[in-house]
C-alpha cells in the first residue's frame, strides 16, 4: 500500500511531503519534480504570488543517485516568501502588539465560499488566519511533487498520464474534439489555458479577461487521461477497493473541486442502455470495445482502454469584489477579506489532478502487483498480462496508439 502525507502552512517556510511504500530502483529527478512544479504555477488567471515566489524543492530520504531506494521518500519545498512571513507564521509566541497591523491584522470577516467561518468554529480560532494558512491550495504544490515522483513509478511500466481544460466558466471545448496523448504535454503548457482546441483556448482567454475586468472569478473542468493502464487495477468485491471511487475520492480531496465525472459521467445518464455502454465485438480474434464511454473502467476496474476523469472546479472564493459577510469581531455586515487573489485556478488544478491520478494508480498497482523492486513489480504484471487466457484478452490502450488514431 502507498501511503502519503502532506504539512505545513501556505506562509511557512516550506512544505513537507512524505510517500511510503514505493519500490526501489524508479528513476527519481529533481529536475521532472521541479518540471511539474513549474507546470501547476501556469494558467491564465492566476495570481501576482504565481510570478515571485519561488518553490525551493529538495529530498530529504528515499533516494541516492536518482534511484529510489524502497524507503519512504522524503521532499521538502522551501517558500521564498517566508522572510516576509516570519513573524505571521512564526512557530514560536510572538508579542501580539508585533502582529497587530499589516499582515498580522486578524482576518475577522470570513470568505464565503472559503474555509475560514467553519473553520473558526470548529478549531475555536477567532480569526481566520490559521484556517487559511492550511486550507490554501498552496498544499498541492507537496502534492504534485510525490505525484510526478508516482508518475515516474507509472511510467517505468508504461501508464502514461496527461490532464487538459475542457471548460472555463461557461466556455467549454466541443465533445467531438480529438484527446491529447501524454507527448501533447509542450503544447497544452504551451497555451494560456492549459487547453488542447486552440478556437476554443482564445474565447476562455476573453472570458478570464472579462471576468477579471469586472472583479470576480471563475472556475471549470479539467480533465485527466491515463494510457497503458492494465485491466484489473482495482475491485468490483467491495466499495471501498473500486477505482472510480478511489480516484472520485483522490480529485474531491483537491481544494475548490465539486464534482467529479468517470467518462462520460452525467451525459451517460441521459442515454438509453443501448446507447450507454461500450459494446465488446471481435477484430482479428481479439476482443475490442466499440467506443470509450465508460472511461476506462467497469465494475470499479480498470479496463485497459484510456482512462478519463474529469473534476469541476467552483469559482474562487476570493473574490476581488468582494461578497457580503460579517465581521465577527464586531457582528456587524461588511465585505469579505480580500487582498489578492486567482482569478481562474482551472489549468493549475488540472495538474494538480493529475498528480492525485498518478498517486491513486500507483497505489492500485502497487495493490496488485507488488514489488519491492521495480523490477519484480514489472515482473509481475507482464505475467499476470501473460497468464490472461487468448479468448478473454484485450488490447491495453497505450498513448502510441492513440496518437495514431488522432
Ligand atoms: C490550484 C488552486 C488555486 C487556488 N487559488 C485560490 C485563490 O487564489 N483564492 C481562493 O480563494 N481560493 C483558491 N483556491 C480554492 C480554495 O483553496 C478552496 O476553495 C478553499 O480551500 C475551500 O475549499 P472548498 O472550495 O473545497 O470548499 C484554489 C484552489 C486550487 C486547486
Ligand atoms: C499559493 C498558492 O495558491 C494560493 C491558493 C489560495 C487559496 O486560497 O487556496 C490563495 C492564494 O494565496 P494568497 O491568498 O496568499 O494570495 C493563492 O496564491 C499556490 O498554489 O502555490
Amino acid at each position: 500500500m502507498l501511503r502519503w502525507l502532506t504539512a505545513g502552512e501556505s506562509h511557512g517556510p516550506e512544505l513537507v511531503a512524505i510517500l511510503e511504500g514505493l519500490p526501489a530502483g524508479i528513476p527519481v529527478s529533481l529536475d521532472a519534480i521541479r518540471a511539474d512544479l513549474a507546470r501547476r504555477k501556469l494558467g491564465y488567471g492566476r495570481g501576482a504570488r504565481m510570478k515571485f515566489e519561488q518553490d525551493e524543492l529538495a529530498i530529504s530520504g528515499g533516494v541516492r543517485h536518482g534511484e529510489s531506494l524502497g524507503s519512504p521518500i522524503a521532499l521538502r519545498i522551501g517558500n521564498t516568501e517566508w522572510p516576509k512571513w516570519q513573524e505571521v507564521m512564526s512557530p514560536e509566541p510572538i508579542d501580539p502588539e508585533k502582529l497587530g497591523r499589516g499582515r498580522g491584522a486578524p482576518l475577522t470577516r470570513p470568505r464565503p465560499g472559503h474555509a475560514d467561518l467553519v473553520g473558526m468554529q470548529k478549531y475555536d480560532f477567532d480569526e481566520a488566519r490559521p484556517v487559511l494558512e492550511r486550507a490554501s491550495a498552496r498544499e498541492t504544490a507537496a502534492r504534485v511533487a510525490l505525484g510526478a515522483v508516482a508518475r515516474g513509478f507509472l511510467e517505468e511500466l508504461g501508464i502514461r498520464l496527461v490532464s487538459h481544460t475542457i471548460a472555463i466558466g461557461p466556455v467549454r471545448v466541443p465533445e467531438d474534439r480529438p484527446l491529447p496523448v501524454p507527448d501533447d504535454v509542450d503544447r497544452l503548457d504551451a497555451d494560456p489555458l492549459r487547453c488542447f482546441d486552440e478556437e476554443t483556448s482564445s474565447r476562455m482567454v476573453a472570458e478570464v479577461d472579462s471576468a477579471h475586468k469586472d472583479g470576480d472569478t471563475l472556475g471549470g473542468v479539467v480533465e485527466v487521461l491515463a494510457y497503458g493502464v492494465p485491466p484489473g487495477l482495482g475491485s468490483y468485491v467491495h466499495w471501498d477497493r473500486r477505482l472510480d471511487a478511489q480516484l472520485a475520492a483522490a480529485l474531491m480531496g483537491i481544494q475548490a473541486i465539486k464534482g467529479v465525472e468517470v467518462g462520460d459521467g452525467f451525459t451517460t445518464t441521459t442515454r438509453r442502455g443501448s446507447a450507454a455502454h461500450d459494446e465488446l465485438h471481435l477484430s482479428d480474434g481479439r476482443i475490442v470495445r466499440a467506443s470509450d464511454r465508460a472511461g476506462g473502467t467497469e465494475g470499479g476496474m480498470s479496463t485497459g482502454t484510456v482512462l478519463r476523469v474529469r473534476a469541476g472546479m467552483k469559482p474562487i472564493a476570493t473574490v476581488p469584489r468582494a461578497l457580503p459577510t460579517i465581521d465577527v469581531a464586531t457582528g456587524e455586515a461588511a465585505p469579505a477579506h480580500h487582498q489578492r487573489s486567482d482569478v481562474c485556478a482551472v489549468p493549475a488544478a488540472g495538474v494538480v489532478a493529475e498528480a492525485m491520478v498518478a498517486l491513486t494508480l500507483a497505489n492500485a498497482v502497487l495493490e496488485k502487483f507488488g514489488g519491492d523492486s521495480v523490477g519484480e513489480t514489472r515482473r509481475n504484471l507482464e505475467s499476470y498480462l501473460a497468464s490472461i487466457p487468448e479468448a478473454l484478452r484485450t488490447e491495453i490502450a497505450s498513448a502510441d496508439t492513440a496518437a495514431d488514431r488522432v
